[in-house]
């Protein structure tokens, strides 16, 4: 199993869940790879025998030396979880361009190139299970947060076209949609309605993971999906004064 993003909350509870016999090896791929001592940890006392790997998402053409890698050591890739992502400052994206395309190059950029590469190597394996994270702030993109959330709304639609494309091929793609979740990335915000935490969304992760055929949609917490039907149909004057 390949975490991308390997000192992410979710992530790691993902691969917590997972150790043993379903996750084989943890790589825990991350920035700063030398200091992932208390992250490896976690997960080998879960059961996991845990490597770990340097990886900035934002450096694309590390991207498919560091997969081909995994495999070539491992043999295979059964789940690839693709769990790095930032919040970044809204505010100052919406005058700081460089900022603005930082958020973007991370949440969908880079997303979509990593995703390119593994879904490659998946195909020629026959198997294997990608997780994406999107996130309600992409389903309607407020104007609160409408930087992240454009990325995560260019994720979303990359990512269920790539699942129809896997169509038949033997990779499933697992594809989550979590609201507010209370964690490290939202530290100091008011939980929006209806939040999670890193571990609730791991717990619908492993689920859909261990459902094990097919690609799955998943929303977190699962009410989000109908809230979202009527949220969809809200009036711009209305949604333009949603909070964050
Ligand atoms: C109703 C509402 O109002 C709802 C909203 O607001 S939605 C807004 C909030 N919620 C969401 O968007 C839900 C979706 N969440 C995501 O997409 C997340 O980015 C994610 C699921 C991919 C990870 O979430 P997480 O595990 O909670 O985040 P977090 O613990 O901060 O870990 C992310 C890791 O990505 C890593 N990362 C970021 N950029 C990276 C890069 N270039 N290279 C490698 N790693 C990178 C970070 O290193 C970070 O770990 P550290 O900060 O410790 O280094």
């Amino acid at each position: 199993m390949l975490v991308l993003g390997g000192r992410s909350e979710i992530g790691l509870a993902v691969a917590q869940r997972l150790a043993g016999r379903e996750a084989g090896t943890v790589v825990l791929a991350a920035r700063r790879a030398g200091e992932l001592d208390d992250e490896t940890a976690r997960v080998a006392a879960a059961g996991a025998r845990v490597e770990t790997a340097e990886f900035d998402a934002d450096d694309l053409a590390s991207h498919r030396p560091l997969i081909d890698d995994v495999r070539d050591r491992h043999g295979r890739i059964d789940v690839a979880v693709v769990a790095f992502g930032i919040l970044g400052d809204q505010a100052r994206a919406e005058t700081d361009a460089a900022h603005a395309a930082a958020i973007v190059h991370t949440d969908y950029l880079a997303q979509v190139h990593v995703l390119t590469e593994l879904a490659q190597v998946l195909r020629e394996q026959g198997s294997g299970t990608l997780v994406v994270y999107s996130s309600v702030a992409g389903v309607r993109v407020r104007r609160a947060n409408y930087v992240y959330g454009s990325a995560k709304s260019g994720l979303d639609g990359f990512a269920s076209g790539l699942a129809d494309a896997l169509h038949g091929s033997g990779v499933r793609l697992v594809l989550i949609r979590p609201g507010f979740v209370v964690g490290r990335m939202t530290e100091g915000m008011s939980p929006a309605p209806l939040s999670s935490t890193p571990e609730q969304v791991a717990d619908a992760t492993v689920a859909a993971v261990r459902r094990g055929r097919g690609n799955a949609d998943v929303w977190v917490p699962g009410t989000l999906r109908l809230l979202f039907l009527v949220l969809r149909l809200l009036p711009r004057a209305v949604w333009r004064r949603m909070p964050r």
